[in-house]
């Protein structure tokens, strides 16, 4: 069967106490951390819902509820593996991806080369295959107080 498949995601993690945050599979220095069951990647979650949300087969906390003491601290990139076996075990794999971040700090910029290494490698596909960018909300709403961080996903799937 030939064709390709969309699918996008988005997710939302409060700060709370810390030394780092973790995006994209990246350890970002910060003065606060995220508030989360797994390690808050809120990156690799977004971007977990946009495979799953083009597979039709529901959403991050369907696969991996927040309610099972397994995924306490978890390394979310064993998410996104897990998501991208799926679609690698229905014949498709990530043509390409693109993600945004949305916070006012930490900065985002100096850490989205390494970012789209990890999350390429991941996913096994080629670095330009992969793209992270990053934008304030200009001081407003949640991120704009600085309470959190959110991520958009999208990503096409196409015939492996
Ligand atoms: N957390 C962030 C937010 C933004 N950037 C970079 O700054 C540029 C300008 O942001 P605006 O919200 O003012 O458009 C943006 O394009 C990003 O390159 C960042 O690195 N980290
Ligand atoms: C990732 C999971 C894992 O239990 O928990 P959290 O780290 O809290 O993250 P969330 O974005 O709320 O997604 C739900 C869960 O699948």
């Amino acid at each position: 069967m030939n064709g390709i498949r969309i699918g996008q995601g988005f997710d939302v993690h409060a700060f709370g106490d810390g030394d780092h945050v973790m995006l994209g599979g990246v350890r970002v220095p910060h003065d606060r951390g995220l508030l989360a069951h797994s390690d808050g990647d809120v990156v690799v979650h977004a971007l977990c819902d946009a495979l799953l949300g083009a597979l039709a087969l529901g959403d991050i906390g369907r696969h991996f509820p927040p309610s099972d003491p397994q995924w306490k601290g978890a390394d979310s990139l064993a998410f996104l593996h897990h998501c991208d076996g799926l679609a690698r075990a229905r014949g498709w794999r990530v043509g390409n991806a693109d993600v945004t971040v949305v916070c006012e700090r930490p900065r985002v910029g100096p850490h989205v080369e390494a970012m789209r290494t990890t999350l390429a490698a991941a996913l096994g596909i080629a670095l330009d295959a992969v793209s992270v960018k990053a934008t304030t909300t200009e001081a407003l709403g949640f991120t704009g107080r600085g309470e959190g961080i959110a991520a958009q996903a999208i990503c096409l799937l196409v015939r492996a």
